[in-house]
């Protein structure tokens, strides 16, 4: 899935295939609106993700189809398309180990 590098292939306890990922967000507040982009994106698509905010700022989206009980085309069509969200200004940054010398 070189176009999906982030997003990892999940079997759930009934056996059914999860496209699924997560990204950690500033804050709760960052974590709800990156909720609404993602229903923004999912209500254009009429293909709607499993979406679980825990740990206050980690969201992790979980694609599948519920119809047909597993993946199909358009999890992986929602799932770029999420990977092109606009996120500025919403997800922690990378830790910096090092103090700016
Ligand atoms: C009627 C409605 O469009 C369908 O039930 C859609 C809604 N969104 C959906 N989303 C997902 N992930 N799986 C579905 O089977 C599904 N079905």
């Amino acid at each position: 899935m070189q176009q999906l590098d982030s997003w990892e292939l999940r079997e759930d306890e009934q056996g059914r295939l999860h496209l699924q990922r997560t990204w950690v967000t500033k804050n709760f507040l960052k974590g709800l609106a990156l909720c609404d982009k993602i229903a923004e994106v999912a209500e254009g698509e009429g293909h709607h993700p499993d979406l679980h905010l825990t740990g206050w700022n980690k969201l992790t989206v979980s694609l599948w189809t519920h119809a047909r009980n597993g993946l199909t085309e358009n999890d992986f069509i929602l799932a770029a398309k999420l990977d092109g969200i606009n996120k500025e200004g919403l997800l922690r940054g990378k830790k910096k180990y090092f103090k700016d010398v």
